[in-house]
């Protein structure tokens, strides 16, 4: 009950969103849920999602987070077992009052944005292919499956990629088509010219194997992805068409189911 619940809290070491703050990172990671805090440092390398999935959530009241693993998802009551084994303490705030979730979100937004200027200004300096937020909100969750999508551009079509998707995760990524001008760059021979466009656009796509979904914005920097770009300036295929034919993909569904 509520009760029973309020006098566990008051045995709790009290732990100020300041403090909380302060353990933002792989080196020491404490979260906020539903008004308790956790130290889950010793437990970052064996979540099964790519760690900065949850390493994100580091410092932070983290309840939506982890009551939505995927949207609606909440974890398993396994989970919860494991959650509760790294209690350390609850959340208050200065007046030794409990901070609701809600509030809580609220100090974390505006510690970023008054106490902590240089940090807020450098998530405004965030170039698009570095700023995961942004990347989620634009993409939404998508579900687990095969996905196949298109670029096409003047009467022909150039990019057919095909991946897969699991817990948001990429994976088996492919192109089943690469084209301009005619040119099959999936058929040309190592002595030819345009060779290295087609290496560098495999090296793209293994760039993306086992990233987050999120990944995909960094094709409009392909440099990000694909170590010798030297042919990219005179490319005619380049990473914008790549990540164009990923949100096709997306916009489409679920090609076939895993
Ligand atoms: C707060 C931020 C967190 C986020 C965003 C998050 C997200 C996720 C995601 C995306 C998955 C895989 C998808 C799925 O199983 O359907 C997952 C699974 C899992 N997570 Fe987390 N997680 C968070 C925190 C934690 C913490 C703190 C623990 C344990 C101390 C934990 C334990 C697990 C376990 C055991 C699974 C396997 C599936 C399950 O039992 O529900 N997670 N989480």
């Amino acid at each position: 009950s509520s009760e029973r619940d309020a006098a566990d809290d008051d045995a709790l070491d009290p732990i100020t969103p300041e403090a909380l703050a302060e353990h933002d990172g792989a080196e020491s990671c404490w979260k906020a849920i539903d008004g308790r805090v956790y130290d889950i440092t010793d437990y970052l390398p064996h979540h099964p999602t790519p760690e900065a999935v949850i390493l994100e959530w580091c410092g932070k009241e983290a309840s939506e987070a982890w009551h939505n693993k995927r949207p609606g998802v909440p974890h398993s009551p396994r989970a919860e077992g494991m959650l509760e084994s790294y209690l350390i303490g609850r959340l208050v705030d200065e007046a030794g009052e409990p901070v609701e979730p809600e509030a809580a979100a609220r100090i974390d937004e505006s510690t970023d944005e008054a106490g902590n200027g240089e940090a807020a200004d450098a998530t405004a300096r965030l170039s698009p292919a570095e700023d995961e937020r942004l990347h989620r909100a634009l993409l939404g969750l998508p579900l687990d499956g095969r996905y196949r999508g298109v670029f096409g551009d003047g009467g022909e079509m150039q990019v057919n990629v095909q991946f897969d998707l699991r817990d948001g995760v990429l994976s088996n990524v492919s192109y089943r088509h690469l084209a301009y001008r005619g040119v099959d760059y999936r058929a040309l021979d190592e002595e030819d010219d345009l060779y290295p466009v087609w290496v560098q656009h495999q090296r793209l796509a293994e760039g993306l194997e086992g990233q987050p979904l999120t990944a995909i914005f960094a094709l409009h920097e392909p440099e990000r992805l694909a170590e010798d770009i030297d042919g990219y300036s005179g490319a005619t295929l380049r990473g914008n068409k790549v990540h164009s034919a990923f949100r096709d993909a997306l916009n489409r569904g679920v090609y076939s189911w895993p």
